[in-house]
């Protein structure tokens, strides 16, 4: 009974031998298709490209800190990894993040599908300084269609390095031949390790530094510090070893980021000068059509991330970005930037910038160029 079923349903005797043909390979090809999808490999098929750039999509400011660190903490056996599994859109971090209509969140409704390309290592990597303004470069590059970004920062060659190299090229988006991949680790700058293992991954790689006054560097690095533990001692404490004779406390790591020559002593043991480019983390809020021009030249971009981009945002004091490609409203990175700072007693910042203007000196006399940081 139920065979005859079936032979009436596959009975083709009265099509012609082409028919015959073609509804035989048409079965052949659904059964492949359904077999595959069982198996379940249907998600790695390439997808329609919604957004090819997803640049948009991607766009995340200003981490939620306390995210990040909850996230990405090795010791709560978590990693960049099990943020991309976790959560929808590796980049959608920013969209748990409480904050004003103006920051930059991506549009949830929009999925991530771009399959085509391959992921291959960054060509060019913003390796420091934190506090400089790493966040506001990544985005704004972001914007340019030859370049893709991981969201998150991968702490690839400080923390997880013993993940192993595949671990951190799956963290990569999917790049096209004319794309670029870039990533943004601002601790890589200042870990001894970070530049011979990067070093022993490609030599070629492009290296970013956002540099910032040493002095509001430390300030901006404390009051991150501070809004994540209230009970934290004054500033003027942490900063001197001795406070009767005002030495100071380079252990603190507040104070030791700013001193730049001594860390990017150790990158040029691997990586010559021509390798780097040296952001100013002041320009970039000042100018920062005129400081992404300099960096679209580095890394080999044409020059379409311009001052059209950019407006100043009075309520945030910073620049922001006017409506993005696909967005309907204008963009500023979130609240963990731009925080206002404590009051520091100016006695304490003149002695910090006493401190810094030796290293200081020499990072212009390193890297051919005057900050103006004195
Ligand atoms: N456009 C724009 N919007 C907001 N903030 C901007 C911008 N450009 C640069 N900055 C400065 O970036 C500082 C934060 O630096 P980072 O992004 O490198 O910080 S982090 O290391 O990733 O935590 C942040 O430091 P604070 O002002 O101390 O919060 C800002 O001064």
């Amino acid at each position: 009974m139920g065979c005859s079923k079936w032979r009436a349903v596959f009975n083709f005797g009265h099509l012609k031998a082409q028919s015959k043909l073609s509804v035989f390979l048409t079965m052949i090809i659904i059964f492949t298709y359904l077999f595959y999808c069982l198996s379940g490999y249907c998600e790695s098929l390439p997808r329609p490209v919604y957004d090819q750039q997803t640049t948009f999509i991607n766009k995340i400011l200003g981490l939620n800190d306390e995210l990040k660190q909850q996230k990405l903490d090795p010791h709560k056996n978590s990693s960049p990894g099990s943020v991309v599994r976790e959560l929808p859109g590796f980049d959608s971090v920013d969209s748990l993040m409480q904050g004003n209509d103006n920051e930059l969140r991506p549009d949830n409704n929009i999925s991530i599908a771009n399959n085509f390309g391959s992921k291959t290592f960054p060509q060019a990597i913003i390796i420091g300084v934190k506090k400089g303004g790493t966040r506001a470069l990544l985005e704004f590059l972001r914007i340019h269609p030859d370049v893709r970004a991981v969201g998150a920062e991968p702490h690839f060659f400080d923390r997880f390095y013993d993940n192993g190299l595949e671990w951190y090229r799956n963290l990569m988006p999917r790049t096209l031949e004319s794309q670029i991949t870039m990533e943004k680790t601002p601790s890589y700058f200042v870990t001894k390790e970070a530049p011979r293992r990067l070093f022993a991954l490609s030599r070629h790689t492009k290296l970013i530094v956002v540099v910032r006054d040493p002095v509001t560097r430390a300030v901006s690095d404390y009051t991150q510090t501070l809004s994540k533990q209230p009970g934290l001692p004054s500033f003027q404490s942490l900063t001197f070893r001795n406070s009767t004779t005002g030495l100071i406390d380079t252990s603190w790591s507040a104070v030791r980021i700013g001193i730049y020559a001594k860390h990017l002593e150790n990158w040029l043991r691997y990586f010559p000068l021509s390798k780097f480019l040296f952001v100013s983390g002041e320009r970039l809020v000042t100018d920062p059509a005129g400081e992404m021009g300099r960096v679209q030249d580095f890394l080999g971009l044409k020059r379409l991330v311009t001052d059209k981009h950019f407006y100043f945002n009075q309520t945030k004091g910073f620049p922001c970005l006017k409506k993005p490609e696909g967005s309907s409203r204008p963009r500023c990175l979130g609240k963990s930037k731009g925080r206002p700072h404590p009051q520091i007693s100016p006695e304490v910042l003149l002695r910090l910038r006493e401190f810094y203007r030796p290293f200081n000196m020499k990072f212009y006399q390193m890297t051919g160029h005057d900050f103006g940081w004195d």
